[in-house]
């Protein structure tokens, strides 16, 4: 079996602010193998940003990552390298795409200039071959006219455009890693599907693994091979993408499923999971999750379950795992629907 390409370990990223440390990432651990897509999913708040950010060592005070977290890429330890070293990894073999590009781009250069910029910045060419690069990649990521858009200004293009000029961003050093996070929530459904698309068309040329951040489970039925679902700064449940959808094991999984739109599904309101993600000052005791489970019962409020291996790499943080009969029963009120 192949090695991965990026491990990380017992990842604690902390905010430490006025309302008392904020745990946002809390001991997150998972594998990336070469150019594979892995799937990170889950609401708003529980953590998927900031772990990206992390792996990039992207988080400023007063957030810092803890003591004991490890991030391997290619066998080196991110978080021991000097900022020279850092810098050469991240962009190059690294890479991040953000959810926003207007916020991403810088409004005053031309696209072309800034994707250009990544390339001499790293030292991969000439002033010349940089701009050659950049017109290239922009027709890769199947830009019309690359030579004549290459010349525009972020505000000039389309958002799905600006999109595209993001990931050519990117990947223009072929790296071996792209962090992608929630790349397409800001365009609508048609060019949200081309962007998948092109990503997935890039990777298999490339052969660059992506890790996608997102909370929409279409979008991980879409375009990943496994999926790592987050919720509390947690890894709550781990498994491939056919495994998941057939036989989700932790009742978080099973109400993101429940909340996805159905094809044909019609206007009907959709499910959602009662209550929300608590604030990271404050995770509850036991499973982070109990006062929003439809099965909690009392263990889950004592005892933080471990993450329970179910076979073939499925692992699930559910005391359902020892005591399975319990699915489907509920012991304790539900207290979010109570207080709605
Ligand atoms: N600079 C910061 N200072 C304090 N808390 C922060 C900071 N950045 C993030 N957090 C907190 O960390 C938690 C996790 O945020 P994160 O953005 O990773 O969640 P997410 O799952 O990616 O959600 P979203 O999809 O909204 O980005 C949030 O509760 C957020 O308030």
């Amino acid at each position: 079996m192949a090695e991965p390409i990026l491990s990380v370990h017992d990842l604690r990223t902390y905010f430490y602010t006025g309302a008392g440390a904020a745990r946002s990432v809390d001991g997150v651990s998972f594998d990336v193998m070469p150019g594979e897509t892995l799937g990170l999913v889950g609401e708003s708040g529980c953590g998927k940003s900031v772990t990206a950010l992390s792996v990039l060592r992207l988080v400023r005070p007063p957030g810092r990552i803890e003591p004991g977290s490890r991030i391997e890429f290619e066998g080196r330890d991110l978080l021991a390298l000097g900022e020279r070293e850092l810098r050469e990894v991240r962009g190059d073999r690294v890479s991040m795409i953000f959810q926003e590009p207007m916020t991403a781009l810088n409004p005053v250069f031309q696209v072309g200039e800034q994707i250009a910029e990544v390339v001499r910045v790293h030292g991969k060419g000439s002033r010349r071959e940089a701009q050659d690069r950049a017109v290239e990649m922009l027709e890769s990521v199947g830009i019309p006219d690359p030579a004549r858009r290459a010349k525009q200004y972020p505000h000039e293009l389309s958002g799905g455009m600006r999109q595209r000029v993001m990931i050519a961003m990117a990947l223009v050093l072929n790296p071996a890693v792209v962090l992608a996070d929630e790349p397409t929530t800001a365009l609508d459904v048609t060019i949200q599907a081309q962007i998948l698309e092109l990503l997935a068309d890039l990777q298999a040329r490339l052969g660059t693994a992506i890790v996608m951040i997102t909370h929409d489970l279409g979008v991980i039925a879409e375009i990943a091979r496994r999926v790592v679902v987050m919720y509390a700064g947690e890894v709550v449940e781990q498994a491939t993408v056919a495994t998941l959808f057939e036989t989700p094991h932790h009742p978080y999984t099973e109400g993101l499923m429940a909340a996805m739109p159905q094809l044909g599904g019609g206007m009907d309101r959709l499910n959602v999971i009662p209550g929300t993600v608590p604030p990271p000052t404050a995770w509850p005791v036991g499973c982070r999750f109990h006062d929003r489970c439809p099965y909690a019962w009392e263990r889950c409020v004592r005892e933080h379950p471990p993450l329970y291996a179910l076979g073939d790499g499925h692992v699930s943080r559910c005391h359902l795992a020892e005591e399975p009969e319990r699915r489907g029963q509920r012991h304790l009120p539900l207290a979010a629907q109570q207080s709605a």
